[in-house]
């Protein structure tokens, strides 16, 4: 699929009715072997605050990552940042970042996330301000072990927490707030409201934000469903940002 072919079958809302929603990892930006390796190719940055700036700032990163990771690979970029699929939303640049009010983690699921990981060498924890997630990117062959230990752990917790599959990594997250009501709360909000939401994610947990943005007559689009990768999508992000690709 060429880059023009995606935009000439979208009937993409004008700049100035438009709000673009984006995920990072898998979109955005390449898969890389480890969260820390992701590398944000050049001229990204520069398109999506030309975007930004066409469409009356109603550009947002939607991230299962925290907020302060996007601040560090995306500085300035984004006007509206969701982090940890929805946890956390900072709605403004330097505004305050609102955050769920949680449960607490269980007792003893951490020091079984480090015995899980100690007994699949190249598999590790990254802790999340409401669960945790492992990777196996580095041990492939872990992925149903790891499965099996953690699901009978959150099906234990009585419905607070649940088991997400991600890509080579599973997370326990909090039940009940997803990318779907991130898009809810930052399409709220000026400069989003009034606009209609163009989601792009490439995961099952964007799945939510996608079913979201197509309820509210926008638009949802799923890597690679409807377009092949990150590159083909950064071609598009910059010819919008240019001022092509927009429908009429
Ligand atoms: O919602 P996203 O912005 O797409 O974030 C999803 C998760 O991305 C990260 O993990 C994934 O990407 C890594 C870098 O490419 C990769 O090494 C890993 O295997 C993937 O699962 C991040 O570490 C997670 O916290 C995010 O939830």
């Amino acid at each position: 699929m060429s880059s023009s072919v995606l935009p000439a079958r979208l009937a993409l809302p004008e700049p100035s009715r438009a709000a673009f929603l984006l995920d990072f990892d898998g979109t955005l930006v390449d898969i890389a072997p480890t969260p820390e390796g992701v590398v944000v190719p050049p001229g990204l940055a520069e398109a999506l605050i030309r975007l930004r700036e066409r469409c009356g700032d109603a550009l947002a990163i939607v991230s299962g990552r925290p907020i302060a990771q996007i601040d560090g690979f995306l500085p300035g970029v984004p006007f509206a940042v969701a982090g940890e699929h929805g946890l956390a939303i900072r709605h403004e640049p330097d505004g305050e970042i609102e955050r769920a009010t949680l449960p607490p983690l269980p007792q003893g699921w951490l020091d079984r996330a480090d015995a899980l990981i100690a007994a699949h060498p190249g598999a590790r924890v990254e802790r999340k301000h409401s669960g945790f997630v492992l990777h196996y990117r580095a041990c492939p062959e872990a992925g149903g072990a790891l499965e099996a230990a953690l699901r009978p752990l959150v099906d234990e917790a009585g419905g607070a927490f649940h088991l997400q599959a991600a890509k080579m990594a599973w997370e326990v997250r909090v039940s009940g707030i997803d990318k779907g009501s991130a898009v809810r709360a930052l399409m709220a909000r000026a400069p989003f409201t009034g606009r209609l939401p163009v989601f792009v994610g490439d995961d099952i947990t964007d799945e939510d934000g996608i079913k979201e943005a197509r309820a509210t007559g926008g638009i949802g689009l799923r890597i690679p469903d409807d377009i092949p990768d990150p590159e083909v999508l950064r071609r598009w992000l910059h010819a919008l940002a240019e001022g092509s690709g927009w429908a009429g």
